[in-house]
């Protein structure tokens, strides 16, 4: 009787360790993953994700790998770097050659085959990776529609500039398939720009008259997210690599590609900006720049346009001598000026409105601006304004630009005003 009893006790204890089994199967798992994401969001708070990708981060090449935490619009930075790149084995190749085809623009100023075969580069290169997303570009393809001598000698150059490497080339979508092609690339910049979306701006040639002239140019491509510069990427053949060069008068003339020259900057809204050598194939390694920390802004190294019907020679200089600066400003053309003050070998950009017409272009400055955005600087226009990328082509809200220093920036503004209130 009693073993009867001890064996019906031995059953129910059984039988419960199966029910609770079961239980514990059922309920477990909704438990388990509640724990798990909990763990998650404890160690997201701990560590934010920038700085858990700062860490995995992968230096930019061109291999990708997917189980590597992938920073914000690291594929967009990723083509604009590539496409930048390959544009500027184009230019380089027109830069060298005697006749650089110039042709003369109904507003009279130079454009170049260089112009028309690097926005077709690009474009076709943008589009290949994200076919949805609108360009502004400088140039448009009526010439190239108009006249075959030209159209032909722009083909040959397209076809001719490859990167060396057959990775970064597929990632870019290889070269252009046809003549019709690249003239529906250099035509699909045509967009009016906007505060909606993904837009690209892009400037081809950035300085054609230093370029013609032998002096500083730059090819200039930057994302808008909703009318907000977010990725920007320039390409300067002609400054030299080392990011600690000092700038003196002569960058601006006699510049050559030779050996040692030639950057690609590039930045990322949030995530710093990096400079690397150009090279003819995949994307050497970037470092990280940084504005110069200005204690004594007496000290600062200013930067302006070469041509002073772009920027106002005499204002900028006015500026410069209120703030106690007694060396000569560094002139050179395009968005070099940026690139230059973001690591740190210049400190400020002076560009005062010459005329009071004139509507800066998104296209000048969206990539520059991220650019040293991101290495610790500010950018307004001459008032202190924010500059509004969102309006269209131009930034018709704006009047010139002024770049500095965030630590510095406010008080260079002052004195911007001070100088252009004194001529209202
Ligand atoms: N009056 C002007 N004021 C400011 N910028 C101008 C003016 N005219 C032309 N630009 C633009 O200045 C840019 C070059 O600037 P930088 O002097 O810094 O190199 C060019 O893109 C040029 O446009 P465009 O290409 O139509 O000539
Ligand atoms: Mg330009």
């Amino acid at each position: 009787m009693t073993s009867f009893f001890t064996q019906l006790h031995k059953k129910k204890i059984t039988l419960l360790s199966l029910i609770i089994l079961a239980t514990s199967f059922i309920l477990a798992p909704p438990f388990l993953s509640r724990s798990v994401s909990r763990l998650v969001q404890l160690k997201s708070h701990l560590y934010p994700s920038s700085a858990i990708q700062q860490k995995l981060r992968r230096p930019f090449n061109t291999t990708p790998n997917r189980y590597i935490a992938r920073m914000a619009y690291e594929n967009e930075l990723e083509v604009a770097l590539l496409a930048v790149q390959r544009a500027t084995l184009l230019t380089k190749s027109v830069f060298h050659s005697h006749s650089k085809g110039t042709l003369t623009k109904s507003d009279n100023s130079p454009v170049t085959i260089g112009d028309l075969g690097a926005q077709a580069l690009i474009i076709s290169s943008i589009k290949h990776v994200f076919p949805e997303d609108e360009v502004v570009g400088e140039e448009d393809a009526d010439d190239l529609r108009k006249d075959e001598a030209l159209r032909s000698l722009v083909w040959d150059l397209v076809q001719a500039a490859k990167l060396d490497d057959s990775a970064a080339e597929d990632k870019i979508g290889g070269p252009i398939k046809s003549v019709d092609a690249m003239l529906d690339s250099v035509d699909s910049g045509r967009s009016a720009g906007g505060r909606k979306g993904r837009i690209w701006a892009l400037d081809p040639i950035d300085g054609t008259k230093g370029f013609l002239r032998g002096g500083q140019y730059a090819v200039c491509l930057a994302l808008m997210i909703d009318g907000v510069p977010t990725v920007g990427v320039i390409g300067t053949p002609n400054l030299p690599v080392d990011d600690k060069a000092p700038l003196d008068a002569d960058i601006g003339a006699n510049a050559d590609d030779s050996d040692g020259k030639g950057v690609l900057f590039g930045a990322v809204k949030g995530e710093g900006a990096t400079s690397r050598p150009l090279s003819s194939g995949g994307l050497k390694e970037g470092s990280k720049i940084f504005m110069k920390p200005l204690n004594d802004i007496s000290q600062a190294t200013f930067c302006e346009s070469v041509e002073a019907g772009h920027s106002s020679h005499g204002d900028n200089a006015a500026i410069a001598s209120k703030l106690g600066i007694t060396k000569p400003s560094v002139r050179m053309d395009s968005q070099a000026k940026y690139g230059s003050i973001a690591r740190g070998a210049g400190d400020l950009y002076l560009r005062l409105p010459v005329s009071k017409t004139y509507q800066e272009k998104i296209w000048d400055h969206a990539a520059g601006v991220v650019i040293v955005q991101e290495a610790g600087g500010e950018v307004t226009d001459a008032w202190g304004k924010p500059l509004d990328f969102g309006i269209g082509r131009t930034l018709k809200d704006n009047k010139g630009v002024v770049a500095a220093p965030k630590g510095v920036f406010p008080r260079v503004i002052e004195v911007v005003k001070e100088v252009l209130g004194a001529k209202e």
